[in-house]
């Protein structure tokens, strides 16, 4: 393995979304050599024969030339993976990726999210499916089409091996992307599951035109919920507090840009969540993971108000204007959690 931690020079890319690409194209401005693995046959075209990819990323030429497939095998021999497909389908790739070779190597996760049918963080899908590869994670606050277009960015690499995580961030540091080495593998799952549904939320309050104070008030208080469930669950507390946690809760609950962020504000706005995603529009990785989130809360005797709220609007058993009253009516609570 010192080799390849010495190394890393093949980085195949697992997903052809706007995320996905836009890793791809920073992997090449950092030097290494990219393969992007697309399932879409469209996209594949679409970025070997124009440089784009207009579905997932409208409006945006690269000058990179990426290497698209929809081939699995050809990214067998790589000396790193980032698997760049929605959290819900990472079991169900890494299934494909055992069927075409060893991968003794990292494969950095990249999707937001907790598995639903389990309640499993995603490196612990990665485990039971390619027990050989070596978990790794990338998140942070970090819009696929920033990244792109080469604005600055700054984002977190979690793996529990000290070197390969400093190994695997100079081999991603490119001159507008800044990745942080970290050694907290939970904290940096964590903190992405978890913005995504408090964006819902901070969405919702914004879609219902509840003021600019509200939203706030939730962002910081679900900043609370992210924080006691990771520490709950191990993470450390500069991880919560850092890129993954707290960086990409402030950039998901205030920007519009956010998909989740735009999916609450549909629901404040008196859509229904079950045909928001039945129509299938953009991925709102919260929706998906808003349940499991309180169920895991539950495991680990943390109260998440928010995300039951959320998950209550999601599963249309509760309102809008019912889930916040509930919540401005709890019992009244010392801010630091304690009686
Ligand atoms: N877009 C962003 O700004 C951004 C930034 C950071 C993290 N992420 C995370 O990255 C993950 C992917 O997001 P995205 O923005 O690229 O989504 P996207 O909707 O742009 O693209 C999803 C891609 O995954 C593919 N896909 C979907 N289901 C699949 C399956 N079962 N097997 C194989 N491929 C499948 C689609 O064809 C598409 O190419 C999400 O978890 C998201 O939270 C996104
Ligand atoms: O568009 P969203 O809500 O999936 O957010 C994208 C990234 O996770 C922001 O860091």
């Amino acid at each position: 393995m010192s080799q390849k931690i010495n190394n890393i020079q093949k980085v195949a890319v697992l997903g052809g979304g706007g995320w996905g690409t836009a890793l791809a194209l920073t992997a090449a401005r950092a030097g290494r050599d990219v393969i992007l693995w697309a399932r879409d046959p469209g996209t594949i075209s679409d970025i070997r024969s124009r440089q784009q990819n207009q579905r997932y990323l409208p409006g945006i030429t690269f000058d990179e030339e990426l290497l698209a497939t929809n081939n699995l095998a050809e990214t067998a021999n790589a000396d790193a993976i980032l698997l760049v497909t929605p959290a819900q389908s990472t079991r169900e790739m890494l299934k494909a990726l055992a069927t075409v070779g060893t991968f003794k190597v990292p494969v950095i996760l990249c999707a937001k999210g907790i598995e639903r049918s389990t309640g499993k963080l995603l490196s612990d899908v990665l485990i039971e499916e390619l027990p050989q590869a070596i978990p790794a994670v990338l998140s942070g606050p970090s819009f696929a089409d920033d990244v792109a277009k080469g604005l600055p960015t700054a984002v977190t690499v979690a793996c529990e091996n000290k070197t390969l995580a400093e190994a695997l961030t100079t081999a991603l540091a490119a001159p507008a992307f800044r990745p942080y080495a970290s050694t907290d593998v939970i904290g940096a799952q964590v903190g992405g599951a978890l913005k995504n549904v408090l964006a819902i939320a901070c969405g919702a309050v914004v879609g219902r035109k509840l003021g600019a104070s509200a939203q706030a008030a939730l962002t910081a208080r679900g900043f609370a919920e992210l924080t006691r469930l990771g520490a709950a669950m191990g993470a450390q507390q500069e991880t919560l507090t850092g890129l993954s946690g707290l960086g990409d809760l402030v950039l998901t609950c205030s920007s519009a840009q956010s998909r989740n962020f735009r999916f609450g504000v549909e629901l404040g706005e008196g859509q229904n969540a079950a045909d928001l995603i039945a129509a299938g529009g953009k991925l709102a990785e919260g929706a998906h993971s808003a349940k499991i989130a309180v169920e895991l809360g539950k495991q680990h005797g943390i109260e998440l108000p928010i995300c039951e709220a959320v998950a209550e609007v999601v599963q249309g058993s509760s309102s809008i204007d019912k889930a916040l009253s509930s919540l401005m009516s709890r019992p009244l609570k010392h801010e630091d959690g304690k009686q």
